[in-house]
Formats: structure tokens, sequence, C-alpha cells
């Protein structure tokens, strides 16, 4: 209540400052409001108390919390607060120590790039970031306009910069923002490092210990050569080889939407490039807005994301097929989320066309379209560029890199193509880490891709995040590739199965918000450790490893412990079941969401089969999380 308090006094000053511009006293009003009407509620002294119990804190990627008053969450005061930190961080040299670059950069001084995406505050939020940085002496390059999370990434790189900050709540709901911060690499700051900018930041004072003027670093505006530049890398990494191929492209016809995020003049800039010609973008979610009043939870991986995206495919099919441009019929659907570093897909399985399936049998007439999940465009990608890469030469002793929650599946493709897979944590920082660690060893060039089940895909190290607008470019180039061979990438998805087991993953999540949901989670975290019934679905529990104790535990059928392995990746609170036959689950607390995640995964000789084991997990999982 005290901090409450304070709080209430120090924005009423703000309000009544002679000397601060009108934008931030309207925002000071708004911030003194919300408190206002925070105290009305019935629930006044639960909601109070969310906002100050605590400072908000760094997870899986950076800050991210719900806009509004208060230390826990994101506004002015939390991001400048945040920002000092960093200042201090990189004053102190520590960002040198933690870089996960062996050959440390020789700059002349210390910069920092900023981002932002499309979100409520998004560009405001990166304006006081600057401010902060240049009163503490370190220059700045800030993107002119709002710019994907990946050209953030890649801006670090180009200006040689200390670190990075990107603004974006990345696939969360509106009423989020967030703060993500990079290395000298251009990676997302690691353990070590996260915990130390939380040190830093953790030890100040809000309103006093922030400076906001005064200091000698030059802001810098990045503007259409950064842009080409970024653009240039990305397409380096087409995997174009043929002019025939490049005419594929424009017989591909797509659909694609932005979100209302930063993915619009970027994703169609590079389709254009690579010779994509059809394409049509959602005219509701074409251009920034982060209300999303369309789609209130932006995420790719949620059906709703991409539902009018699907009524724009089925209205073209239809007109085309009615005017009898069955060439135009879209092929496929592209999402792109609010920051474009993740991208969803839909294909169009059966295209009304009238030709024949593989199968000989006549496709359905009218068209449908299926959406693909994270894990399968992973794979189909990643089998795509062993076909283009690896297997043509052009990508020597080749490695991918994924996480522990994403597709068993990749492990079985990179055995029969001798491709090296290097396993992390989950979170797409972990990927960049690695693609480090090459560089160290003057190896990058062997990255051939990187992937997460959480639709994060990346070819090339020109940046160390995921790339949405390398990954669309892929995908239409693969698209286009096969559409050519007469096979829609669900075909193509299907022949893998065959040749590899029908591997199935499904992730079900359960949302607990506020402090209230953290302790439910940690019991439950608790309840997967110790309470774990000896079967599962009718099979044994043959395997179980806790990432937090760095620990693989084999069991016998009968449930007795027959000796463990140590893992080999940093601590985290993760636990993966292993059934009997293959199939498993992995339990984790999101670090971006308030919610649980329980990623399962299937594999048998049939596609039914595998679906049955999905079923029947989810319907096991699901209760003994809702146990009372
Ligand atoms: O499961 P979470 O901790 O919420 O993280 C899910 C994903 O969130 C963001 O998109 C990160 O950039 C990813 O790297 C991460 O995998």
């Amino acid at each position: 209540m005290k901090t409450y308090e304070i709080w209430k006094e120090f924005l009423t000053e703000q309000i009544h400052l002679h000397n601060s511009n009108e934008e931030i006293k309207n925002i000071n009003r708004q911030l003194l409001q919300d408190l206002e009407e925070c105290a009305a509620l019935e629930n006044a002294g639960e909601e109070i108390y969310e906002r100050f119990y605590k400072d908000i804190e760094f997870g899986t990627g950076g800050l991210r919390g719900i806009l509004g008053a208060g230390t826990n969450r994101l506004n002015i005061y939390t991001v400048a607060k945040a920002t000092q930190g960093i200042a201090d961080y990189i004053r102190a040299g520590e960002y040198r120590m933690d870089s996960p670059l062996r050959q440390k950069k020789n700059q002349a001084g210390t910069s920092v790039a900023i981002s932002y995406d499309s979100r409520i505050y998004s560009e405001v939020f990166a304006k006081i970031a600057a401010q902060v940085l240049t009163a503490n002496d370190i220059d700045v390059y800030l993107y002119e306009e709002l710019m994907p999370t990946p050209a953030l990434s890649f801006a670090v790189r180009q200006m040689d910069c200390s670190m990075g900050i990107m603004i974006t709540a990345s696939h969360n709901p509106a009423k989020y923002n967030g703060y993500k911060v990079y290395d000298d690499s251009g990676c997302q700051v690691t353990l070590t490092a996260a915990e130390k900018i939380f040190r830093y930041i953790e030890r100040l004072d809000i309103f006093t210990d922030v400076k906001y003027s005064g200091g000698d670093g030059i802001l810098n505006m990045l503007g259409d050569e950064t842009v080409k530049n970024y653009l240039d890398a990305v397409q380096a990494e087409s995997t174009l080889s043929s002019e025939e191929e490049r005419k594929a492209l424009s017989r591909l016809s797509v659909v694609y939407t932005p979100l209302n995020g930063t993915g619009n003049k970027p994703v169609r800039a590079i389709l254009e490039r690579i010779g994509v010609t059809k394409i049509a973008v959602v005219k509701e979610q074409e251009l920034p807005d982060g209300h999303f009043p369309t789609c209130p939870y932006p995420n790719p991986e949620k059906r709703e994301a991409l539902e009018l995206g699907l009524e724009l495919c089925g209205r073209l099919a239809r007109e085309a097929a009615a005017s009898g441009q069955t060439a135009d019929i879209p092929d496929i659907l592209l999402a792109t989320d609010p920051d474009c570093d993740r991208v969803g897909l839909a294909v169009c399985e059966s295209s009304g066309r009238g030709e024949e399936g593989r199968n000989g049998k006549a496709k359905e007439s009218r068209p449908v379209y299926r959406l693909l999940s994270g894990n399968e465009v992973g794979v189909l990608l990643f089998d795509f560029l062993i076909k283009k890469k690896a297997e043509t030469g052009l990508k020597k002793n080749p490695c991918v890199i994924t996480t522990i929650v994403s597709t068993r599946m990749t492990a079985a493709i990179a055995a029969k193509h001798g491709v090296r897979m290097i396993l992390t944590l989950t979170g797409f920082k972990f990927i960049g880490e690695q693609i480090a660690f090459l560089e160290n060893e003057n190896r990058e060039a062997e990255f051939l891709f990187g992937f997460e089940e959480s639709y994060g895909y990346l070819s090339g190290t020109y940046v160390r995040d995921k790339d949405a607008v390398n990954g669309s470019m892929l995908i239409c180039e693969m698209a286009a590739y096969y559409k050519e061979k007469g096979l829609t990438l669900a075909d193509r998805l299907e022949e893998l199965y065959q040749e590899y087991g029908y591997f199935k993953n499904h992730l079900i999540d359960f949302t607990f918000e506020g402090s209230k949901g953290m302790e439910i989670m940690n019991q439950l975290m608790q309840r997967f450790r110790e309470e774990l019934p000896s079967r599962l679905i009718g099979r044994p529990i043959l395997e179980v490893a806790d990432y937090q104790k760095q620990e693989r535990y084999f069991l016998n059928e009968d449930g007795q412990p027959s000796g463990s392995v140590c893992i080999n990746l940093p601590k985290s609170d993760v636990i993966e079941v292993v059934l009997e036959g293959g199939s498993s689950f992995t339990v984790r607390p999101s670090g971006t969401e308030p919610k649980i995640k329980i990623y399962l995964s299937a594999k048998g000789n049939t596609a039914q089969e595998s679906e049955k084991v999905i079923v029947d997990l989810t319907e096991e999982l699901t209760k003994i999380v809702h146990r009372k």
C-alpha cells in the first residue's frame, strides 16, 4: 500500500511539472487514472497487491508484463528503470564478460540498438529507453519506424553495438508489452547475463536513480539503408538456384497477414524480391495496430489468429474457381506475429482445381486449408534445406539446432542425412548462443538451420534470433518447389511421416494468472516431480528427466530405479517423462506467459496410432492438472 501511495504522489507531481512534454504528461495522467480506477474496484486490495508485490521479472524473453501503473507492470518507469540497469551493466563493462563471443569486439565506445513493434506504447518505450541510454553517455541506434525483432538483432551486429533492446511482447495479447534484451552477438541474453542485469535493475530506485538527461550519448536513427542491408542478408539465404525456380515462385499464390504488426513491409519486400507476385494481404490486419482489433491474441500458434486469413483464402479460392482462374487459388497462408519473429502456415490441401491427388483419387472440389504446426513446418524446412544446401554441397558439415521441447523427428532426419544436431533448453536465445559458439570456432558456416516448436525458424547467421522474414521466404520457396512437382506441403509432410514414422506433437497449456497462479504452477511442477503414477495411458514410465536436478532417471517396468545419467544443460524447471514405446511429455512453466505448458510427443506406425496416444495423454494429464 505504501508503494501505491508513493506512486500516486509521484505521478501527481509529474503531471504538474512545468518542463515535461505533453505526451509524457498524458501518459502520467493515464497511469494515475489507472491507479485510481484500481482503488475503486471491489477487489482493490488484490489488484493493488498484484501491481506492487514485486518488480517485473526477466523471463524467457526479457521483461514481459501487463501495461499499467505499478512495479509489476510495463510502463515508462519500469522501462526506464530497466534501461538504467542496462546502462549500468554496460558501463561496468559486464556485457563484455558475459558476451558469448570469444573474440571481443573492438568498439570505440558503447552503443545500443533499439527497435519496437506496433504495440500500445512500444514507440514511447523505445524513445524513453533511448533517452535514458544517451543520458548515461551511451550512443543509440534507433529504427526510424517499427521494425521486426530480427531486424533489431541485425542492427546490433551491423552497427557493432554493445547490446540491443526490442520493445515488444511478441505474440501475447494486446494488454501486454515487453522488453527483449540482446547481447553484442545479436542474441537475446542468456541466463548469466539476464540474472546479472536483473540484479543491476533491482538495486535501483525507480524514481530517483534513473538518469533522463545530461549525458553525451548520441542518438542515431536507422533508416532505409539498414533495412536494405537486412533484407539483402535475408535474401542471401534464399535457396533459389535456377531461373525455373524463380518462375515457379511467380506461379505460387500466397495470402499473408502481418496480424497488425511489423511484418507488413519486410515480408512483402522479401517475397517480392524472390519473385512472388501473387500475394493478397488481409486488409483488416495489414496496418500496425497495437489493439489487434480483429485478433485479440495475435499468436500464429492459435487458429483464431489465422481465421481472417483463412476466410480470405476461401473467398479468393471460390472466386478463382468461379472465373476459371484456378491457378490463382491460394496455395498457402502465412501469418507473422506482431514482432515478426514467428510465422504460422496453412496449406491448401485440396485446391478444388479438379486435379488428381497423389493417391490417384480426384481431390475434393472445395478448397481445404490445413494448419501446420511449428514442428511440422520445422521438419519440412529442415528436410528442404538438406536437399537444397547439404546435398548440393553448399553446406559442409551441416548442423541443426533445436530445443528439448521440439519434435524428436528432427533427430531421425538428422541421423539419416549425417547432420549434426545440437539440443538446447527452450528459447531461441539458446539456439542463437550455440551459433555464437560455432562462430568462436570459425565454424558458423556449418549452421544449416535452427528451429523451435513455437513457430520460430532461422537459416543463416546474419541474425541470432528467429526470423519470420527469413521463414516466410523459405516457406514460399519450398511450397513453390513442391508445387512444381505436383505436391502440396501437406503431401510432402505425409511422405516424411511415411519415411521416418508418424511423429505427432501437441501442446496443451493451462493459464494461471497473478501471484496465486504462480503458487499453483509451482505446486503443479511439484506434483509432476513427485506424484506421478508408475503407469500412464496403460504404459509404464521408463524415464524421468528432471532438468532442475540435471539428472535423467531410468526406471524398470515395475517402476523401480535402474540408473541415471547427467543432463548436460543449464538448470531449468522442466520435467520430461518417457513412456514405454517412446511416447513422452515434457512439462514446464512458460517464461513468457502465465501458463504451464505440456508438450506431448508420440511416434506410431500410422497417424491414427500416434493421434490416439496424444488424445489419451491429453486426457490423463489434464486430469492430473485439475486434480484438487
Ligand atoms: O514457452 P515460453 O517460455 O513462453 O517461450 C516460448 C517462446 O517464446 C518466445 O517466442 C521466445 O522468443 C521463444 O524462444 C520461446 O520459445
